[in-house]
């Protein structure tokens, strides 16, 4: 991938409560192998609108893998495998904002990572990465991913910094507190981290949508989150999710101009280690992920 225009691929991953997704033509459930690993469940591939399109459930199918355990590297990895361009994420997520309320969709712009116990990069002994996260996700995606939900008639907020905690316990109110008023977090949630930093690695434009189902511990007409509470608001946000879906192929189209952000170019310059001093295990792992600037 380079300055040429290539197909686009739309890569999906689908959080609590959204483990499929409808109206896909060809619609088929695909096993994918990756030297990561298992990924979280088979991903369903087909076509809408002429627009390729893989959906992989995070949690997989029946909702077995929990925050801390979901396989991101083998996740984007075999999206990646797939031949998609382009990941949106869509998250559950809590509010820090009054404004934005349960059932309202906010397209993430920021992350502070709070998470520890992942394996958070592609990258190790033997062929060292560093790429910039400066700005994590896809300006051109995220604008696309908010039009698709106003068209289906979803309030909309465009920007917002997502608080990646490890959980699976929720904040206590201290840190709900402290995350919103000191350190300026407008949504959590458990998930976006490291995946957010991975797709950046495999240069994949990523986008994230936190659909709001609860305004975590903070808010005092509100008490304190839980499932039950986020329950009764998932399942509807889970349709607004697949509404959303629907409308972002014919916004995206089918042939795909390199990335203006350079998202698809992240790893130019990116690898520090001296061809001849690499490892050649982890180089064979990297081959989709980094094929195009390691070659083979
Ligand atoms: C069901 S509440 C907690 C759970 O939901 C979110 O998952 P996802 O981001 O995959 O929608 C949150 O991050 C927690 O993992
Ligand atoms: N308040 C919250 N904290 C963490 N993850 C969440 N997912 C949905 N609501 C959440």
């Amino acid at each position: 991938m380079g300055a040429e225009m290539t197909q686009t691929m739309i890569g999906v991953i689908g959080g609590s409560g959204l483990y499929d997704i409808d109206g896909l033509e060809d619609a088929t459930w695909v096993s994918v192998e990756s030297p990561w690993g298992k990924p979280s469940d088979q991903i369903m591939t087909g076509t809408l609108d002429g627009v390729r399109m893989a959906f992989l459930p995070r949690h997989g199918r029946g909702h077995v893998h929990s925050p801390s355990t979901v396989p991101y590297r083998a996740n984007i990895d075999a999206l990646k495998r797939l031949g998609v361009t382009d990941v949106i994420s869509l998250s559950a997520s809590g509010s820090f904002r009054e404004e934005m309320a349960p059932g309202d969709f906010v397209v993430v712009d920021q992350f502070i990572d709070r998470t520890f116990a992942r394996e958070k990069s592609f990258f190790g002994a033997g062929c060292v990465g560093h790429v910039s996260v400066a700005h994590p996700t896809c300006p051109r995606l995220g604008a696309a991913v908010a039009q698709a939900a106003r068209t289906a008639g979803i309030t909309v907020h465009e920007g917002g910094t997502y608080l990646a905690m490890e959980g699976p316990q929720f904040s206590t109110l201290a840190e709900s507190r402290m995350y919103r008023e000191v350190w300026g977090a407008d949504v959590i949630g458990m998930t976006n981290m490291p995946e957010a930093k991975l797709a950046r690695e495999a240069e994949l434009c990523y986008a994230s949508v936190a659909m709001i189902t609860d305004y975590d511990s903070w808010h005092p007409q509100h008490g304190e989150v839980d499932v039950a509470q986020i329950i009764a608001t998932l399942m509807g946000n889970a349709d607004k999710g697949r509404e959303t879906l629907r409308a972002l192929p014919a916004l995206l189209g089918a042939d795909r101009a390199p990335c203006p952000h350079g998202c698809d170019r992240a790893l130019d310059n990116a690898i520090l280690t001296a061809p001849e001093a690499r490892d050649a295990a982890l180089v064979a792992k990297l081959d989709a992920v980094a094929g195009r600037v390691l070659g083979g």
